[in-house]
């Protein structure tokens, strides 16, 4: 039987479940020196995204009893993962279960935008009443350019082209089977999408995938969605292309640093914002727990 850390957090039924298959679990959030000289007490550790598992730490436990790392998500860019597995020390995620979440809070942003949601509920609560200024436009007849083209990003061209948008994407591997959607270059998707969605991981050693040169390519009132990571899009450049026009609005659930202390991003007027919630359903959640007590089992 092994002894959990549960870290940032888990869905209560798996959480029991663990419980019930004789499994130890401790639910707590540690910090970084409190990781290194308590985390090698713990045969598996779940995080999520707030707790970063770097080398530092991995140096701290290497060879004690933690074997197992699970991400209950997708996004492993919180952890070393190689250093992680030179050290003996296997890594696991939770790939499927969050897709149509994410999906969904894409789509929303989507509609955010282009009808002014996210502003007028902000400028009502102060007494204003601009119908004049936000007159929107409609998602339907408008093409939506998606940067990746995996699991969330397909059940994005599902939801989006019900909606009547052309759904064009770009991804740096062929993709079978999906020929109601076209495959473009990079280059063309930027000069002739109205919205952008980007669905990739954040690589350090790639960087941002839209930075000023993508942005001065761009249709003049395009619109970006940020659901996959803030590393992905270079913050600095998108507020300029925000200040200028170039850019209609942006909408954005992840950001360069979290919780975000970019304060010219998170007032500007043209940007809807949610606090990382992608994954963040009862119904992801769940799915989450069900993925991470088989990937328990595989191991104890
Ligand atoms: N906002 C949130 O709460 C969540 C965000 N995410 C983010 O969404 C990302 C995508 O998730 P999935 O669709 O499940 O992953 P996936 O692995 O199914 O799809 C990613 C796709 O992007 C492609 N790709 C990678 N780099 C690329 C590049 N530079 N240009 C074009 N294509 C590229 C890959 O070939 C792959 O097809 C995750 O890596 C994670 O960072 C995932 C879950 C929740
Ligand atoms: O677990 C979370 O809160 C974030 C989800 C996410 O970004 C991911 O699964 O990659």
């Amino acid at each position: 039987m092994a002894k959990i850390l549960v870290a940032d957090g888990m869905d209560r039924n798996a959480a029991k479940e663990l419980t019930n298959m004789g499994h130890e679990l401790v639910i707590e959030h540690l910090d970084v020196p409190e990781l290194k000289r308590e985390l090698g007490n713990y045969d598996v550790i779940i995080v999520r995204s707030a707790t970063k598992i770097r080398k530092e730490v991995i140096d701290a436990v290497a060879g004690s009893n933690l074997k197992l790392i699970i991400r209950a998500g997708v996004g492993l860019d919180n952890i070393d993962v190689s250093y992680a597995r030179e050290k003996g020390i296997a890594v696991e995620n939770t790939p499927k279960a969050s897709s149509a979440s994410v999906a969904e809070l894409t789509i929303a942003h989507m509609f955010s935008l282009a009808r002014f949601l996210y502003i007028s509920n902000v400028t009502m609560r102060d007494g204003m009443w601009y119908k004049k200024a936000y007159k929107g436009i409609e998602l339907s007849g408008k093409t939506l350019g998606l940067i990746g083209f995996g699991r969330i990003a397909i059940e994005v061209a599902k939801r989006a082209s019900v909606l009547g948008m052309k759904v064009i994407y770009t991804d740096i591997i062929t993709k079978d089977g999906y020929d109601e959607f076209s495959c473009v270059t990079k280059e063309e998707l930027i000069k002739t999408s109205d919205f952008i969605s980007l669905h990739i991981p954040f690589i350090k050693e790639v960087g941002p995938v839209l930075s000023e040169n993508e942005f001065n390519m761009m249709k003049d009132g395009v619109y970006i969605v940020n659901c996959a990571r803030g590393g992905v899009v270079d913050e600095e450049a998108l507020i300029k292309a925000l200040d200028s026009g170039k850019v209609a609005g942006a909408a954005i659930d992840v950001f360069e640093e979290e919780p975000t202390k970019n304060k010219k991003l998170f007032t500007h007027e043209k940007v809807s914002l949610t606090p990382h919630i992608g994954a963040s359903t009862k119904e992801a959640q769940a799915r989450i727990g069900l993925e991470i007590i088989d990937k328990v089992k595989e191991y104890f």
